[in-house]
């Protein structure tokens, strides 16, 4: 046994009991109407842009469903299009991995450094993350689709909160790799309960411990190391510092290896599945929640109201030229009036400052120049309410 102070002394048998228990229920904890792998691989667009690709109709953020006018034809021949500048050995590996565990263990952190670029936004208050957001890992050997799941909340009863538990789950279903993550000082029941629903599956999982750089004594990663893989099945266990990019390179190569044979899923240039609309809502969300400190509650959202893109042109009225732009308006929705004014800021301060960083970031990934419009409004109770969430997009 580890000298970890917080780690279950019967990891294992605790495990084995629940599966036991959980076995027969388990088909009916996996939520239908949410989009399954297997349905993305059908409506799959090989070969999409950044800007036009759209997979999740549950997403009241995202753009229309362009994707659906395109034909077979056209999704092949872009297909062969894209991807012809680079070679595909033969032995490439190519899958889907879905990155879990308990709030704030750092898995949009490791997502992001592992791309290399912002995708899925990261605060300290847990429960940040909401959507399920596809990063995209293409090197020349491989091709990781990342699905960055919400955390399994147990204790929540409120609707958002059992919404985010379905999304959780069914982001499991049929993903090649499990990338189980639990912080390396703090391992909690949550961690358990988490391990607990994997263990009712047949899914290669491998261990991720995370926040390495935060542990005082390193000798203590060893034994915890091998207290985990005498309790559970693992694939492979990978102590890393996400945050500080420590032991990436290890677990980019214990992805690949676990990864099934196959072309690219997706273009090879591609980084995200998910619309400029949508990360755009993250952005502004992830702002708000930066800029807030512990004041605002984490149940607040960003609605895209409208995205546009105008072309350059000469002013009609001046005749001066003027630069292609992007005009995005958008409205926070929060609960109540006071969390308005903490959002809004003393004389307009906290939202002007969240408009200029989210713009900065937009313009950076995006690659143009954005015109941002932000709206404040409250909307009592929708949280709690299950319209006001599907209306929103959860
Ligand atoms: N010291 C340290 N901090 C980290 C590391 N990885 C993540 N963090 C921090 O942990 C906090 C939570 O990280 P997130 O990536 O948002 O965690 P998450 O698991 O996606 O959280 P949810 O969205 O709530 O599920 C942030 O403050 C990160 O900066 C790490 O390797 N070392």
């Amino acid at each position: 046994m580890s000298n970890h102070p917080d780690l279950p002394f019967n990891l294992k048998d605790n495990i084995n009991n629940m599966n036991e228990d959980k076995r027969t229920n388990q088909a009916n904890d996996i939520e239908p109407e949410h989009t399954t792998h297997t349905n993305k691989a059908e409506d799959r667009k090989i070969g999409a842009s950044l800007t036009s690709t759209q997979q999740h109709s549950d997403n009241a953020v995202d753009e229309g469903a362009d994707f659906e006018n395109n034909d077979t034809t056209d999704t092949i021949d872009s297909f062969f299009a894209s991807s012809g500048s680079k070679d595909i050995t033969d032995d490439f590996k190519a899958g889907y991995v879905a990155i879990v565990g308990r709030p704030n263990v750092g898995k949009s952190t490791l997502m992001n450094h592992l791309l290399g670029q912002k995708l899925s936004i990261t605060s300290r208050k847990p429960q940040t993350t909401r959507h399920r957001i596809h990063g995209i890992l293409t090197t020349d050997e491989m091709q990781a689709v990342f699905v960055d799941t919400p955390g399994i909340h147990h204790n929540e009863v409120r609707a958002i909160n059992e919404r985010m538990n379905k999304a959780a789950l069914s982001a499991l279903v049929d993903v090649d790799l499990v990338l189980f993550v639990v912080d390396s000082d703090q391992w909690r029941d949550d961690d358990l309960l988490t391990l607990q629903k994997l263990g009712e599956t047949d899914l290669t999982i491998v261990l991720v411990i995370n926040k390495a750089d935060t542990l005082s004594d390193k000798g203590t990663l060893l034994p915890l190391i091998e207290t985990f893989s005498d309790s559970f099945d693992f694939a492979d266990i990978v102590p890393v510092s996400a945050l500080k990019n420590q032991n990436l390179d290890r677990l980019e190569e214990v992805i690949a290896s676990h990864l099934p044979t196959a072309l690219p899923i997706y273009d090879l240039e591609q980084i995200t599945d998910r619309s400029e609309r949508f990360l755009a809502s993250e952005i502004i969300r992830e702002k708000i929640m930066r800029s807030s400190g512990d004041e605002v509650p984490y149940d607040l959202t960003v609605q895209i109201d409208q995205f546009k893109d105008e072309p350059a042109h000469k002013d009609p009225k001046t005749g001066r030229p003027r630069k292609a732009c992007t005009f995005i308006d958008a409205t926070i929705y929060v609960e109540r009036s006071g969390q308005k004014a903490i959002v809004i800021g003393d004389k307009g301060q906290r939202i002007k400052q969240v408009g200029i960083d989210a713009r900065k970031d937009m313009e950076q990934l995006f690659d143009k120049k954005i015109m941002l419009t932000l709206w404040v409004k409250v909307k009592r109770g929708w949280s709690d309410d299950e319209r006001a969430l599907t209306s929103l997009g959860y």
